[in-house]
């Protein structure tokens, strides 16, 4: 019988390196992958369900049903909104994962990232880089881990201005966008879903020296994001505003600097190092990562040469060192800060990595 497999690759990815906050993000050579294949069935064949089986980190967390995992529900709201219905039937997806979750390595910016892939190589839609960030930004909306997911390297993005009714369309609540299918539901259940608007998030890749490497010190417990981002004010009051335009300056200055700096050969440790400071969203969350400016403070390019700039990787609570050598001593020293807080580590030596890959296999 007749059939199709492919497979998806989607990097892992350390969002905000410091001043840019939902700004920018880097890939790195932790993958998710999906090994995807369903017989090529008459329309008239009995329907049956797609069956996921999981390897890797977050094992014991995902669920396996495809209308409540976020791959497969974001890869069944791609389909849907160009008019396909259900899955092939007899679909089998095998997920391997090395992401760690909630750890600031963007694991559900990978996730959401695989399943618009599926989507579109399932729908065989075609849909350009452009569109599938649109989509992707309909489920994930900071643009900069899903950006460096589906692009790779070093990226920027912005969310450009959308009209009013452009702003509503996405602007609806993610429920809506992502229904949890009941498990009786037939295909025609959760139809019509909102369709993104056009041009959502626009991205450039920054030059990135080949010889740096990103240490990522990984705390044994998890910090999800929206954990991470309910500490961060929501309000200033006037009194409050000078100085909150200064960090946001301090920010933007240290941003500018660093687009640079690190696709410069050799890359200037005491360039990158003070680049890599942050005063938007790390002092917030020092008081979900015991041990975060101890680490980011003490471990400098004159302690520990190879070190280029330390930073919090995405939300957290993994410790992001860009280095270019002298990895063992920046991680071994970060594990006996965060141990003297009572908080065990591990960690792993990382490249940069390109963007996703679908590769479908001829049969
Ligand atoms: N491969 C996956 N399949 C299904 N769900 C996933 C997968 N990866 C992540 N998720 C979901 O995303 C959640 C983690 O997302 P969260 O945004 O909190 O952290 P993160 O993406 O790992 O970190 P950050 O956004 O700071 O880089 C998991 O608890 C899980 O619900
Ligand atoms: N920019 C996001 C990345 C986490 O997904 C944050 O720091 O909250």
């Amino acid at each position: 019988m007749a059939s199709r497999s492919f497979t998806i690759n989607v990097p892992a990815t350390s969002a905000n390196i410091g001043p840019g906050f939902d700004v920018v993000g880097l890939s790195l050579t932790l993958h998710l992958t999906l090994a995807v294949s369903y017989p090529l069935l008459p329309p008239t064949h009995s329907y049956v369900h797609p069956t996921i089986t999981y390897s890797g980190e977050g094992v014991n967390e995902v669920p396996l049903s495809a209308y409540k995992n976020l791959t497969t529900r974001v890869a069944l709201y791609v389909l849907r909104c160009h008019d396909i219905r259900s899955f092939p039937s007899h679909l089998v997806i095998h997920v391997d994962n090395e992401i760690p979750f909630g750890r600031g390595l963007g694991s559900s910016g990978a996730a959401v990232i695989a399943g618009v892939l599926l989507g579109d190589t399932i729908g065989k839609l075609n849909l350009s880089t452009g569109r599938l960030l649109d989509f992707a930004l309909m489920v994930e909306r900071h643009p900069d881990n899903v950006t460096a997911a589906l692009v790779g390297g070093f990226v920027g993005s912005y969310l450009k201005e959308l009209d009013e009714e452009a702003s509503e369309a996405a602007s609806v609540p993610l429920s809506e966008v992502l229904p949890e299918y009941p498990p009786d539901a037939d295909e025609d259940w959760g139809l019509n879903p909102p369709v993104p608007p056009f041009g959502i998030g626009h991205y450039v890749r920054f030059p990135c020296s080949e010889s740096i490497r990103a240490i990522a010190i990984i705390p044994r417990f998890e910090l999800s994001t929206a954990k991470a981002r309910e500490v961060l004010p929501t309000q200033y009051s006037r009194k409050d505003l000078a100085f909150i335009r200064r960090r946001q300056v301090f920010n933007l200055q240290r941003l500018a600097v660093l687009t640079t700096a690190l696709g410069q050969s050799p890359p200037d440790p005491e360039l990158i190092y003070e680049a890599m400071k942050d005063r938007v969203h790390q002092p917030y969350r020092k008081s979900l990562i015991p041990g975060l400016p101890e680490v980011t403070t003490s471990i400098t390019p004159a302690s520990h040469p190879g070190l280029l700039g330390i930073c919090l990787s995405g939300a957290g609570p993994t410790i992001l060192a860009l280095a270019t050598g002298g990895f063992e001593a920046i991680a071994e020293d970060a594990r006996k800060i965060f141990e003297s807080f009572g908080i065990s580590i591990d960690w792993k030596v990382l490249q940069v990595a390109g963007g996703s890959l679908v590769q479908e296999n001829v049969n």
